[in-house]
C-alpha cells in the first residue's frame, strides 16, 4: 500500500495501517520537517475543520492517543492547560465534548469570559521525527518521491497530500490559509493562550519545552511563504500584549505555513484510493482520529 504524504496526516495514517497488518510505502515530495505539518503550534484545538459531528469525534479519539503519548518525552506531545479569551459572551464550544475538563474562566479583566481546559501540545519538529521513526520501527519505509497524479495499480493508495490534493485529487474546493508564526526563547512560560478575535488576526501562544510559539494570522487564498517582517513585528506585539512575560522573549525563528483547508475535511473512499486531506488547521488535531477511520476503510 501506498501512502502519499509525510505530514502529520500521512504519518499517522501509515503507522496505524502497518500495526494494522499492511505492507506500507511512505512516499513524499518534502519530508516531515519541512512540511506544513512542522509549522504548526501544533495545539490541539479544532480550527478551521468541518463538519462538527465528525471533526469532534475525530478529535476526540486523538485527544485520547496524545494522552498517553504524553507519558513519553520522546514523542514530543505535552498536555498543557491553557485559556481561550472570549470577547463575547458565547454558548460552549461545538467541540466541547472532544475535551474532559473545559471550565468557564471569570477572571479575565477586559474579556467577556474565557475557555480553560488541558490540551496536548506537540512540539512538532520533535513529534514528526518521532512519528517517523516508528514507522521505520514497525517496516514502513519514507521516500522523497514527487508524484504527478495518484500512482494506479497499486491495490490501495492513502492520499495524505495536504495541499497538493489541490493537483493530485484535481479538488478545485481546496485552498490555502496562509499562517505565520514567531518562535520566541522559552521564559519559563508553562500555560498557553489564545485570542481569536483578537485586530490583526488570531493571537496565540503556545509553549514548549525549548521555545515558545507565537501567532498568528489566517490569510485565505495567500500562498507565500515567505515570512513579512512587519506581520512579525505586529504578531510579536500582540502576544506581547496578551502574555506580558514575553517582553524581553528573544526571537529564534519566523515560519510560514500553508493550512490545507477544505469546506469539509475529506476522509472517503473512493475505489483503490483512500482520501485523508483538507484538515485545515486542526491536522495536530485530527491526526490519530482520521488516521484511525482510513484503517477502517483500508
Ligand atoms: C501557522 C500554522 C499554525 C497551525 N497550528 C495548528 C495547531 O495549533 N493545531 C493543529 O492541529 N493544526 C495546526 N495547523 C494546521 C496543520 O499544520 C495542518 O492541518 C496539517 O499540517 C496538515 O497536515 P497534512 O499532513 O495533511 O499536510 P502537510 O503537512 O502539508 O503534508 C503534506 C504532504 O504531502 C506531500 N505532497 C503534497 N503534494 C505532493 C505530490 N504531488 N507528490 C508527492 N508528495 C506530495 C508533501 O510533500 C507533504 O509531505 C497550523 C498550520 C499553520 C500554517
Amino acid at each position: 500500500m501506498l501512502v502519499v504524504g509525510a505530514g502529520v496526516i500521512g504519518l499517522t495514517c501509515a503507522i496505524r495501517l502497518v500495526e494494522a497488518g499492511h505492507r506500507v510505502d511512505v512516499v513524499a515530495a518534502e519530508m516531515p520537517v519541512e512540511t506544513t505539518s512542522s509549522v504548526a503550534a501544533a495545539l490541539w484545538y479544532p480550527y478551521r475543520a468541518l463538519p462538527q459531528d465528525r471533526v469532534t469525534a475525530w478529535s476526540a479519539a486523538s485527544y485520547d492517543v496524545f494522552r498517553e503519548l504524553a507519558q513519553d518525552p520522546a514523542t514530543g506531545v505535552a498536555m498543557r492547560t491553557g485559556t481561550e479569551l472570549l470577547r463575547e459572551s458565547q454558548p460552549d464550544p461545538w467541540w466541547a465534548g472532544a475535551v474532559p475538563d473545559l471550565t468557564h474562566a471569570t477572571d479575565l479583566p477586559g474579556y467577556a469570559g474565557g475557555w480553560r481546559f488541558t490540551a496536548p501540545v506537540a512540539e512538532m519538529q520533535v513529534h514528526l521525527a518521532w512519528l517517523a521513526r516508528r514507522l521505520e520501527q514497525l517496516g514502513g519505509t519514507l521516500t522523497r518521491t514527487r508524484l504527478d497524479r495518484l500512482p494506479e495499480g497499486e491495490d490501495l493508495v492513502v492520499n495524505a497530500s495536504g495541499l497538493g490534493a489541490e493537483g493530485l485529487a484535481e479538488d478545485p474546493t481546496m485552498s490555502p490559509v496562509r499562517g505565520q508564526v514567531v518562535v520566541v526563547e522559552q521564559v519559563g512560560l508553562e500555560q498557553w493562550w489564545l485570542d481569536p478575535g483578537a485586530t490583526g488576526g488570531p493571537t496565540y501562544v503556545v509553549p514548549r519545552s525549548r521555545d515558545i510559539v507565537l501567532g498568528g494570522t489566517d490569510q485565505p487564498g495567500e500562498r507565500d511563504r515567505t515570512p513579512d517582517p512587519a506581520v512579525a513585528e505586529d504578531i510579536l506585539a500582540r502576544a506581547k500584549a496578551l502574555v506580558p512575560a514575553l517582553a524581553g522573549a528573544r526571537v529564534l525563528r519566523h515560519a510560514v505555513g500553508l493550512r490545507p483547508v477544505r469546506p469539509q475535511v475529506r476522509v472517503e473512499r473512493v475505489g483503490d484510493v483512500i482520501h485523508c486531506y483538507g484538515h485545515g488547521g486542526a491536522g495536530m488535531t485530527l491526526s490519530w482520529g482520521c488516521a484511525a477511520e482510513v484503517v477502517e476503510l483500508a
